[in-house]
């Protein structure tokens, strides 16, 4: 008897079923959990007040990177340099004597593996295809580029699982978002994954997991995929998935967790097997085609506010729906735009590039390509490169791309989430607006009153280097042969 063809998603979902209860819930095997300072201190707590062990600290993996400040973390002598803010050293304080108690594996905020915990699980091949990955953290969509089944999860649900290594959980819908064609020049995964919201929507996606297919998707490095996954959550999806095909084989091989030998050669051979089976259903499917797609960037304060480059802050009144009518007049109130006003004359005050969304050595490439001989406006206060991990600093410092970014007048930083949300020292001042490659502009998120705007490496070095919103494709006109990611 042949099985009925599935999806992705069912594969991993049916290889992962613990138990399944009357209501059509299941008890699901967790193969990964990943641990940040954030949200962990209550689940080991929890632990501690029940007399409970971590049942599988070898699965288990903690790092440091919300709270961290991205300054110098040792002086030149190589001595440990005090966190100024106390409530953030208390919160790296907790996590070491938390993984010290229980034995879990930790990276040190100083070791070079350090980074954001979205970055290092698929740097150190502890993500792998065909898993199920969870953190107390929304942004573990990200590990579905590699083709893992991966998602945030609540602090109760974190000690549930550092207790018992599964999770309760009810089956998604499956939606299929297919993309076609070859993006355009200066066109980037992370305007792929803004336009997909913009279209679906912030609550397009509840209750589904996305399954990004078409050939776009197809052509897309690791990193542009990551890109794309971390931000499944954006539009308000359990999860965002990515078939695993050559290019992760060849992205995971040789990475310091990842499988080696004979294990390695019998994971691939079942990871070959779990792409979605011809024929299999989705619940919901969105087709877009990469031609329509232009340099995005938001205008407002949810990820689905989203205008190509060329376009212009809209009218309240163009929307149909009474309440996104409503939304987008407060937006624009908090954001100081006003409709009609062209995208490409927003003045930028701040620029990040960094985020879980756009911090690895592709995100670093683009954004260098574009600033290299040119220098950060004048009107620009700060902008920060911050590399989403020490390996990635490296690699980024062994290329000089460090030097390209601090020629011009950026500020090069130590891994974290830095600017991301305002959590540490790295804020954006009320009024004032950022270019961030950051997944969120919603209100507050860069610190009380600041305006995001998203948008890609490419476009946040563009508006660094002009000073404004921009359309990076004119200003690269020049020098085309550069803009390859
Ligand atoms: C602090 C953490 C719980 C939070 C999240 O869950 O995503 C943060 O990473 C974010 O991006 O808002
Ligand atoms: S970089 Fe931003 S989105 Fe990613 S985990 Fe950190 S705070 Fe969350």
């Amino acid at each position: 008897m042949t099985q009925r063809p599935r999806t992705l998603y069912e594969k991993i979902w049916d290889a992962h079923v613990v138990e399944r209860r009357d209501d059509g819930t299941c008890l699901i095997y967790i193969d990964r959990h990943l641990v940040h300072e954030v949200t962990s201190p209550q689940a080991f707590e929890g632990l501690r007040m029940a007399g409970r062990k971590v049942r599988r600290p070898d699965l288990t993996l903690a790092v440091a990177d919300h709270n961290l400040p991205t300054t110098a973390r040792v002086d030149t002598e190589g001595n440990r340099l005090p966190i100024a803010d106390p409530a953030s050293a208390e919160q790296l304080r907790t996590l070491e004597a938390n993984v010290a108690e229980f034995g879990v594996p930790y990276i040190d905020a100083i070791a070079a593996e350090q980074g954001i915990v979205h970055v290092v699980g698929p740097e150190q091949g502890f993500t792998l295809p065909g898993t199920t990955v969870v953190c107390g953290d929304s942004h573990t969509a990200a590990h579905g580029a590699m083709g893992a089944l991966a998602f945030g999860i609540g602090t109760s649900e974190v000690e549930h699982v550092l207790a018992t290594q599964t999770l309760q959980l009810a089956p998604s819908k499956t939606m299929e978002i297919r993309v076609e064609g070859e993006l355009g020049f200066g066109v980037s995964p992370k305007d792929v994954i803004l336009a997909v919201i913009g279209r679906i929507g912030a609550a397009g996606g509840t209750g589904y997991v996305l399954e990004f297919r078409g050939s776009t998707f197809e052509a897309m490095s690791i990193e542009g995929r990551l890109t794309v996954a971390n931000m499944a959550i954006e539009a308000g999806a359990r999860s965002g998935l990515f078939a695993p095909d050559e290019k992760t084989f060849a992205y995971l091989k040789g990475r310091p967790m990842a499988p080696t030998g004979e294990a390695w050669d019998s994971q691939v051979a079942y990871w070959r097997t779990l792409p979605t089976d011809d024929g299999a259903r989705f619940d919901a499917s969105v087709v877009m085609n990469a031609r329509d797609i232009a340099p995005t960037v938001t205008w407002g304060t949810s990820p689905e506010d989203v205008a190509p480059i060329t376009g212009s802050v809209p009218a309240p009144e163009s929307f149909a729906d009474r309440s996104k009518q409503e939304a987008a007049a407060k937006s624009l109130a908090y954001m100081g735009l006003s409709s009609g006003q062209a995208l490409q004359d927003v003045a930028i005050q701040h620029v990040f590039i960094g985020s879980c969304t756009n911090s690895r050595i592709e995100d670093l490439r683009a954004a260098a390509a574009v600033v290299r001989g040119r220098k950060v406006a004048d009107g620009i206060k700060q902008a920060l490169i911050v590399p989403g991990s020490g390996l990635v600093k490296r690699l980024a410092e062994a290329e000089g791309l460090d030097r390209v970014f601090t020629d011009a007048g950026f500020e090069w930083r130590e891994p974290g989430c830095s600017m991301c949300l305002a959590m540490n020292p790295d804020k954006v001042p009320a009024g004032e607006h950022c270019a961030s490659t950051s997944n969120r502009n919603f209100v507050g998120r860069q610190g009380p009153g600041s305006r995001t705007h998203l948008v890609s490496p490419a476009m946040a070095a563009a508006a660094a280097v002009t000073g404004r919103l921009t359309d990076v494709r004119d200003l690269m006109r020049g020098n085309a042969g550069e803009m390859a990611a």
